[in-house]
Formats: structure tokens, C-alpha cells, sequence
């Protein structure tokens, strides 16, 4: 359905290389199941809290990142009361049509195929339909520790370079290891220096190779970001992001060296990249505290694009953007003009929720731009 008293709305000005023509779902979430067809510009989901939009959203991201973008555990997407869930889709990628079917039994492992064949590993699929959410449980970026930070990184370059997950498996491995040999040194006072010696030599070359992607990756993701921050706030603050590295610094070797005594003490490992992290500023101040909510919801909002926009990059598709509850905490002013922003050629399809049908076709009315409607409403909807 298109918003109601648009006839001449604007066509998007060019059609992305890559959209999902149509998904379907049985038994997720709240849904007994559903079907929708979707255009290859603006998508909008409304209805009431807890009808069902976000969860349509995470179905799209489960068919593009094979997992659910808030809650790591497949079993509890399983619709109350029901032994599976199936999600399945298909991409358009000009010539190509792929069909991705995501399914989960309870206690068995999730099956993911793409046309019709089974991966062998999951990691291949992360990247062929790359994918941007920007929803409000991202605050967690910026107010809870650094692991969400590192896991946002992490997150963009493993959707660019495969290989990536994998060294990362590898050098947790390897962490661990290290961690439970500076455990058993502790309780049994024997010291191993020829085993620590060698696990320090394996934990060097792993965390090297990441901290060399995370320092070519964050150079160019800064710059991105700083241009969309400008764009989107007419440089209302001046803000900042840093990448903070202990390797930046000294050398990972040296690092282990100078921290053996006290990783000894502490039984666990204090040096690596393990310990990375991002600074977010506002006017030279730490966001997490002196950002308002607005601000805090624009710098996200600037993040996420700067995603959106690195990802395009280096995967020569436009991501699908998904943007839940995008509306709330932003003025008029801010609102109007990230709508423009991604209704341009400079993005491809795009997925929004918000409870009120009104005000999406408001804001796309102002701007011009064509509006595909789903209204939602406790697990069903009418397109
Ligand atoms: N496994 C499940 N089985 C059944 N229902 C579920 C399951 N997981 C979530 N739900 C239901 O899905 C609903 C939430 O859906 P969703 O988050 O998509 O709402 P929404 O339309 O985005 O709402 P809001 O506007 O509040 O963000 C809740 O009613 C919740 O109980």
C-alpha cells in the first residue's frame, strides 16, 4: 500500500544492484506466518508497540547475517508453543535471483542454505547481501563497556573480509591458552617459560594481523564518519572517534614482555587487542555522559551510516538499511534531513518501523519520495 494521497510521488533515481524481493516466515517470533513483497526503494513497517515490526526486521537480518541482530540464541526465536521456525527470501542482484532459507529446530543445529545448498560454514555467507541495522538497543555502543564497541567493528570488517571471524577464533583460542597456563603457573608455582614463550610468539602474530585490519579499517572508517556527522547535524557539535589501541604504542611483543609479572599476578592476560576500544567525544567530553539523547541517537545514527557507507565500498553492493524506531529523540529538522539522505541514489533499499502510519507518510510526502506500507498488527500483515 502506498501512503494514502500520494500519486506523483518520486521515484527512487536509481535502483540498488542488490534488494530482497520477498521474504517469508512460519512460526517466528509472534508470527504464525507471513509473506511480503517488498519495493526496491523505502519499505515502512507500522502498527502498536509489540505488533511485530521489529521482528520483521530481524527476520531480514537473519536471512543476511544468519543470526538475529538482538538475541544471539536461535532456539528462543521459535514462536511460543511451536517446535521450528523457517525464515526464507530472495535476493535480486540484477541477473541473479538467490533463495536463503534459515531454519531452526528446537535442539537441533540451524540449518542455512542458498539455493537450495547447505554452507559448510556459516562465514561464507556473511557479506553477499550486506546488510545495516540501526535500531535504539545500539545505545549499548556507547554506554556499556568495550566489547560492544570492539563487537561493532568487528561486525563491519567481518561483513568486507571472511578470513577475518576466523582470526579472531584464532587468537581467542590462543588467549585462552595463555590465560589458562598463567592459571596453572599460580597454582602450582611452576614456572613454563618455554610454553609462555611460545604461546607469546602464536598470540603476536594473531593479534598483529587484526590490529593491522582494525588500523586500515578504522583510518578510513573516521574519515566516513566525520564527512556523514557534518552532513547530518549542519555542525551543530563538534565531535570526535578515536581508535584506542595499546598496540598503537608499542609493539603487541614488547607489551607481553613488560606485562608478564603482572599477568602472572592476575592470572589472566592485560595486554592485546582483546583490550581495544573506540572513543566517542562530544566538544572534547565523553559522549557516554555529556551526550544528550539526541546527540548520542545522531552520532549512532552517523556511525551506522559510516558503516552502511564503507560496507558499499568494499562489497560493491548497497546494503539494506534497517532502521527501527528511527524517528524517536531526533527533531524535525534532523529527521527530515536523514530521510533525504537515504532516500537519495546514494542508498538502496530501505527498511523503516515506526507506530505511526501518519507520520511516515509525512515525512516522505515532504521530501517526495515513494513509501511502500505494511501495517502490522499482532502478527499479521496488510500490505
Ligand atoms: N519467541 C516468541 N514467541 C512468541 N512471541 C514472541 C517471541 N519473541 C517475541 N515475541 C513477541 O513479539 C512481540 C514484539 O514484537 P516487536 O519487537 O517486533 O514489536 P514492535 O512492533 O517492533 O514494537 P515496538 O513499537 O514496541 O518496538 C512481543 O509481543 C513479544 O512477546
Amino acid at each position: 500500500m502506498p501512503c494514502k494521497g500520494k500519486t506523483a510521488g518520486k521515484a527512487l533515481p536509481l535502483w540498488p544492484a542488490m534488494y530482497l524481493q520477498q521474504i517469508s516466515v512460519i512460526n517466528f517470533k509472534n508470527y504464525a506466518e507471513a509473506g511480503l513483497s517488498f519495493s526496491q526503494g523505502v519499505n515502512a513497517l507500522t502498527g502498536n508497540n509489540g505488533a511485530g515490526k521489529t521482528n520483521l526486521l530481524d527476520a531480514i537480518h537473519y536471512l543476511s547475517l544468519c543470526k538475529s541482530y538482538f538475541n544471539p540464541i536461535d532456539s528462543q526465536q521459535i514462536k511460543q508453543g511451536c517446535d521450528f521456525f523457517m525464515i526464507s527470501g530472495v535476493f535480486d542482484k540484477g541477473e541473479q535471483h538467490d533463495t536463503v532459507a534459515c531454519g531452526v529446530k528446537r535442539n537441533q543445529k540451524k540449518q542455512f542454505k542458498r539455493n537450495k545448498k547447505d554452507y559448510q560454514r556459516l562465514a561464507d555467507h556473511i557479506g553477499l547481501y550486506p546488510l545495516v541495522m540501526i535500531s535504539p538497543y545500539d545505545i549499548s555502543i556507547i554506554i556499556e563497556g568495550s566489547e560492544e564497541r570492539r563487537k561493532f567493528i568487528d561486525n563491519v570488517i567481518s561483513q568486507t573480509d571472511n578470513r577475518y571471524l576466523d582470526e579472531l577464533i584464532i587468537y581467542n583460542k590462543i588467549l585462552a591458552n595463555r590465560n589458562a597456563l598463567l592459571k596453572k603457573i599460580a597454582e602450582t608455582g611452576r614456572y613454563d617459560a618455554g610454553l609462555l614463550e611460545v604461546l607469546d610468539e602464536q598470540l603476536v602474530a594473531s593479534g598483529n594481523r587484526i590490529f593491522e585490519k582494525r588500523r586500515a579499517f578504522m583510518d578510513e572508517f573516521t574519515a566516513i564518519f566525520a564527512e556523514l556527522y557534518k552532513y547530518l547535524t549542519d555542525e551543530a557539535e563538534q565531535v570526535d572517534l578515536v581508535y584506542e589501541s595499546q598496540l598503537l604504542q608499542t609493539s603487541f611483543a614488547e607489551l607481553l614482555i613488560k606485562t608478564t609479572e603482572k599477568d602472572r599476578v592476575l592470572e589472566r592476560t592485560t595486554a592485546g587487542i582483546h583490550r581495544d576500544d573506540l572513543a566517542f567525544m562530544v566538544h572534547g567530553m565523553p559522549m557516554k555522559k555529556f551526550g544528550s539523547q539526541g546527540q548520542q541517537k545522531s552520532f549512532l545514527i552517523a556511525l551506522k551510516l559510516a558503516q552502511y557507507t564503507f560496507l558499499h565500498r568494499h562489497t560493491g553492493f548497497k546494503p539494506l538499511l534497517l532502521l527501527d524506531d528511527i524517528f524517536d529523540k531526533l527533531d524535525e529538522h534532523r529527521i527530515t534531513k536523514l530521510m533525504q539522505m537515504v532516500s537519495n541514489h546514494d542508498f538502496g533499499q530501505v527498511f523503516i518501523t515506526d507506530t505511526s502510519t501518519a507520520r511516515v507518510c509525512q515525512v516522505f510526502e515532504k521530501i517526495n519520495v515513494d513509501v511502500k506500507l505494511f501495517e502490522v498488527e499482532g502478527g499479521l500483515v496488510n500490505a
